[in-house]
């Protein structure tokens, strides 16, 4: 995913895991594009999810329309939640998949290979294996940590990340209840992403901190 050089990286010079920032249930896109510039302007987020359930679709073209520039022009990656199809015709960098949305093999087809796919896994290798094989750009496992944001049935333990890093080589998404005090594990597991809602858009000190205190914790690790 692209996006800025961010302050700490690995060994090689390559960041070793990066933020991944999935929106707000609900959000106002014009008052919502301000706070997603701060927070991007903060530290380093390799991505955007924009992630609206149940809204209109006319709501939702709406919101990728005032969101994906803002994230887009800072050299971020912009994926959409659920819709393979609304990612192409309006010009997203990717799409993130669930196991009930739709068949993966097509969206790979529909997104080409200029724009990302990713897939969640929930707990399983089984699946993640398959993820790999449709041509998924990532996997996503989780949830790690209680999370208020969605009613997780799945529940991830750390070393299905360890385990995905020594096997393969396609990046890994954790996410579920992810803070700047959790993280630790998750980033020495071999996480390549930290996707977080919360840890961000709820952070007392507001979400330019939420992203600062999330890359010192990745950085210190
Ligand atoms: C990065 C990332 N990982 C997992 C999910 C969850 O996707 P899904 O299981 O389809 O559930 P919904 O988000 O659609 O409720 C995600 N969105 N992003
Ligand atoms: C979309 C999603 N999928 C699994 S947990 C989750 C919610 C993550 O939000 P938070 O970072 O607030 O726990
Ligand atoms: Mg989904």
């Amino acid at each position: 995913m692209a996006a800025s050089a961010p302050a700490e990286t690995g060994g090689g010079g390559e960041p070793r895991c990066r933020l991944y920032l999935v929106t707000p249930p609900a959000l106002e896109p014009a008052a919502f594009a301000e706070q997603l510039a701060r927070a991007l302007d903060a530290g380093d987020v390799a991505a955007v999810q924009l992630r609206l359930k149940d809204v209109e679709e006319s709501a939702l073209k709406r919101a990728i329309d005032v969101l994906r520039p803002v994230a887009q022009s800072r050299d971020v990656a912009f994926l959409l939640n659920d819709r393979a199809d609304l990612a192409v015709q309006h010009g997203c960098d990717g799409a993130h998949l669930g196991q009930t949305d739709g068949d993966h093999a097509k969206a790979r087809k529909l997104l080409g290979p200029e724009r990302m796919l990713g897939i969640t896994c929930h707990a399983s290798r089984h699946l993640a294996m398959e993820a790999g094989e449709v041509g998924a750009d990532y996997v996503a496992f989780g949830a790690f940590f209680p999370t208020a944001t969605k009613v997780a049935e799945h529940r991830a333990e750390p070393e299905i990340l360890e385990w995905w890093a020594e096997m393969f080589e396609l990046p890994s998404v954790a996410i579920g209840g992810i803070t700047a005090e959790n993280c630790a594990p998750l980033v020495r597991a071999g996480a390549d992403f930290l996707a977080v809602v919360g840890a961000v858009w709820n952070h007392p000190e507001g979400p330019a901190a939420g992203v600062r205190a999330l890359n010192d914790a990745i950085a210190a690790a």
